[in-house]
């Protein structure tokens, strides 16, 4: 018999970041960050505008090394690795989504979903690729460019290429930044199901309304991690918001 060891999918402790990078000089704008967050959970990232929230969510996905603290993804301490076994490993462990899609305008959708799999030199069956279409409602845009697309089928052909290789754990920058309300609902219930079928999904959001489906919303303010909460209302968060502490994270020493 094995012991089966229950590791949260994604675990970070005393996450410290300046502008312009880990090696720069710049001021902080991450200050002492630790979170752990739940297997096949929704969670919400909010705060106002230059709290850190994206900073945070770059140095949880990998995208940016953090000047101070580590990162664990699935248990794998992913600054911890060198560059290339780390691509490999995000590439296998985590997906992208952001506000503005991120597509190849001149591209059909199919040739948007597969491309970061042919840039790596690798093929994936149709079957594999006609399932993820259906799952996301773009069965009958296979073929359309991606120009010819509304905010909200770009935003799903992006979920897609996003899921492809059924990633464990999704982070999502706004990904209903520059949708409409349907198209907003839409993407929600895209995100909500993946994590019915066990993917953990993080995003960063300025919609109250969104944070308000998340299992878990994290505030931030000045660079620091002000609080976790379990779900709650709108209302709720917004009162929460208002209620943060001003921590100052600038003010430890440069
Ligand atoms: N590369 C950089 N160089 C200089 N300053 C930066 C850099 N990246 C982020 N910042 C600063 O760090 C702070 C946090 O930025 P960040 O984008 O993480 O905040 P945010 O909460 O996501 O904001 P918003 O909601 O407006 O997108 C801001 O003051 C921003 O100007």
């Amino acid at each position: 018999m094995t012991d089966q060891v229950q590791v949260d999918p994604v675990w970070a402790g005393g996450l410290s970041q300046r502008a312009g990078g880990s090696g720069s000089s710049g001021d902080w704008i991450l200050r002492d960050c630790s979170l752990q967050l739940p297997r096949a959970a929704l969670t919400a990232i909010v705060g106002p505008s230059g709290a850190g929230k994206t900073s945070l969510m770059y140095c949880l996905s990998g995208l940016d090394r953090p000047h101070e603290g580590r990162v664990l993804l699935d248990g794998t301490d992913i600054y911890g690795l060198g560059r290339e076994r780390r691509a490999k490993y995000l590439r296998s462990t985590v997906g992208f989504v952001f506000q503005q899609y991120n597509l190849i305008s001149y591209l059909n959708v199919e040739e948007n979903v597969l491309l970061p799999e042919q840039l790596a030199g690798r093929r994936v069956p149709r079957e594999q690729v006609t399932a993820m279409l259906t799952q996301f409602g773009l069965q009958d845009k296979r073929e359309t460019a991606a120009s010819a697309l509304s905010g909200g089928e770009q935003q799903r052909v992006a979920l897609c290429r996003a899921m492809l290789l059924r990633p464990s754990i999704v982070f999502a920058d706004e990904p209903t930044g520059a949708l409409d309300s349907a198209n907003s609902q839409l993407v929600l219930r895209i995100l909500r199901d993946l994590t019915v079928q066990g993917t953990t999904v993080v995003m960063v959001t300025h919609d109250i309304d969104a944070a308000a489906l998340a299992d878990r919303v994290v505030f931030m303010r000045d660079g620091s991690i002000t609080g976790v909460s379990g779900r709650l209302d709108s209302d709720a968060i917004l009162t929460r918001m208002r209620q943060l502490p001003v921590t100052g994270a600038a003010s430890r020493g440069n």
